[in-house]
């Protein structure tokens, strides 16, 4: 409920959208085309006909390990690398140097150095969680959002955030209006959500008709290990390939293939040492 009051009371006191160096010679008003916020993720980005629609909130979903950190993770890393736009990690289960080992373990080399610099910004457990007065938290993390320019937001996870919250419709109310502040302030936004049910069995909840996006990693086991999907099953006000492509997570980060790259689908490992794979 305090929480509710200091988001209603801080979204009043919103700065206007912001759009970054890069992306402000790219005008969609002239080419009549969706401004949008490339992922940073090969093959997935041709999947969103860009990126994702510039200020739209994204559900990330999926089972553990399927790789939704590392997506907002390389969402934020080649946010400031290769777009100069500043991100915001906010993890409610890990410490920002153990965020930082596993960024730069996957291949993200400047991660730490970015944070030092202040390019990405890591809210971690300790700051989230230590004191017991979560308002008190988000009013500082508000006043943060309007100090400083940040363009994209990565909340790990959503599911820990909505824990603080005790009936539907308070959760409802409530990420309906944090989806707006986030708007207010400019940014887009991934909203990493744990996904209990394997897929195919996915699980529909609140959270993926309130979000602008919804975006599935998928894993199913072989007999060699697994095999990795996307499924980009939503994205509002973008024409979206809704198909499901098969996915690498390797040093670099995560990579999209075509469905035609021998990276198949529905069995055979196509030259990557995965095999067999989910009948669709
Ligand atoms: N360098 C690498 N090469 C190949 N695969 C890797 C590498 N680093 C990590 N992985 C894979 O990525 C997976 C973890 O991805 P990630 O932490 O993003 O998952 P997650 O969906 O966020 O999981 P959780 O919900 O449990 O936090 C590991 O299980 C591992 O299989």
């Amino acid at each position: 409920m305090y929480l509710l009051i200091v988001l209603y009371k801080s979204g009043n006191n919103h700065r206007e959208p912001v759009v970054s160096f890069r992306r402000a010679f790219y005008c969609p008003a002239m080419t009549g085309m969706t401004d949008v916020v490339p992922t940073g993720v090969d093959g997935l980005d041709e999947i969103l006909n860009g990126g994702i629609v510039d200020n739209a909130t994204v559900l990330v979903s999926g089972n553990p390990g399927t790789g939704k950190s590392i997506l907002g993770m390389q969402y934020l890393y080649t946010g400031v690398t290769e777009y100069d736009e500043p991100g915001i990690y906010i993890s409610f289960e890990e410490n920002a140097d153990d965020i930082r080992t596993a960024a730069e373990s996957i291949g993200f080399d400047r991660f730490g150095e970015l944070v030092d610099e202040g390019e990405i910004k890591i809210y971690d457990k300790r700051d989230m969680l230590s004191d017991g007065d979560f308002t008190a938290t988000m009013d500082r993390l508000l006043e943060d959002f309007s100090a400083e320019e940040y363009d994209r937001l990565v909340l790990d996870s959503l599911t820990m955030f909505q824990l603080f919250f005790d009936d539907e419709r308070e959760k409802r109310t409530y990420l309906l209006k944090f989806s707006d502040i986030l708007k207010q302030y400019g940014l887009t936004s991934l909203l990493i959500n744990e996904q209990g049910a394997v897929f195919p069995d996915t699980e529909i909840g609140l959270e993926n008709f309130l979000t602008d996006g919804n975006i599935y990693v998928i894993q199913t086991p072989t007999d060699s290990g697994v095999n990795r999907y996307v499924w980009v099953a939503k994205m509002r006000k973008q024409d979206i390939d809704t198909d499901i492509f098969p996915m690498e997570i390797s040093d670099g980060g995560l990579i999209v293939h075509d469905k035609a790259s021998g990276f198949s689908m529905m069995g055979g490992d196509g030259g990557t040492g995965a095999s067999g794979g989910p009948s669709f």
